[in-house]
């Protein structure tokens, strides 16, 4: 599904990202940990291919095709999706317009759609538009649902939600990347999942999002670097108890 290898990046004139080697299975949602200012921002800018990302040396492979230098947009197209920590207001365009694009020309209800984020309301709002912290997570969810990508980043799905939203939030996110949660039209749950392969590589800081998704692997970015495999509930703990200073000792 996904490969990273031997990953140099530059932002802003300064090596950010610092040989990253991460491989992403079908299905499979990778949990990243890591202090402020890791780089954990910038790596999933880098998989979405955003300008001002310089890949100084390294290849990232999506589905066995090399995608380090190709554009967003053709990204997009192969079945790659972002929900941004604190993404662009759009003035001049709907969010329901946007959601329609999303859908890149498949035939999607938005209205349905929207209803299962609690978006009635705000359809018609332009982008991002004065929405709270909450709003803009369920737009960014609701332009994912329309998009159903292969692989989705998420950059800290929990920032800015209150705890009741959480759980809203928490089970769309769940319904994105492990389908959907009881049978449908007859088909085995079994059935459904098997045809459901989307991946998952998400960033969190408090792991909330780790009480509504099947997640088996994580690891921390430290100053650029990987380090410390383990369940990401394991991490979690040992983060809390000891903070990151122990990273430094998995480094060296
Ligand atoms: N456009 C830019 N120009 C210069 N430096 C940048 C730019 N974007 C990011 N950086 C720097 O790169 C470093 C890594 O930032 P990044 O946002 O990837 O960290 P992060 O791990 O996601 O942090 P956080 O947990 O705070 O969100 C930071 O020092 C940041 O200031």
């Amino acid at each position: 599904m996904l490969t990273i290898e031997d990953l140099f990046v530059k932002v802003g004139g300064r090596e950010i990202l610092k040989g990253i080697n991460l491989q992403i299975s079908d299905g499979e949602n990778f949990i990243l940990f890591g202090p402020n200012g890791s780089g954990k921002t910038s790596l999933l800018m880098t998989l979405m291919g955003f300008d001002g990302y310089e890949i100084v040396k390294g290849r990232i492979y999506y589905n066995d095709q090399d995608i380090t230098h190709m554009p967003a947009y053709d990204r997009a197209r192969l079945g790659i999706g972002m929900s941004f920590q604190r993404p662009p207001t759009i003035h001049g365009l709907k969010t329901r317009d946007m959601v329609k694009l999303c859908a890149g020309g498949r035939e999607v209800d938005v209205d349905e759609m929207a209803k299962e984020v609690n978006f009635t309301e705000l359809l018609d709002r332009d982008i991002n538009a004065g929405f709270s912290g909450g709003e803009i997570k369920r737009s960014e969810l609701l332009q994912l649902m329309a998009q159903d990508p292969g692989l989705v980043l998420f950059d800290e799905p929990e920032s800015g939600v209150d705890l009741e939203n959480m759980n809203l939030i928490g089970k769309v996110i769940r319904g994105i990347l492990d389908g959907p949660l009881e049978p449908r039209n007859g088909i085995s749950m079994k059935e459904l999942k098997s045809r459901h392969q989307t991946s998952g590589l998400i960033i969190t800081h408090t792991g909330y999002i780790l009480d509504y998704i099947n997640a088996d692997r994580g690891q921390v970015l430290y100053e650029g670097k990987l380090c410390c495999t383990a369940r990401p509930r394991d991490i979690l703990d040992h983060i809390s108890k000891y903070g990151y200073k122990e990273c430094v000792r998995c480094l060296n």
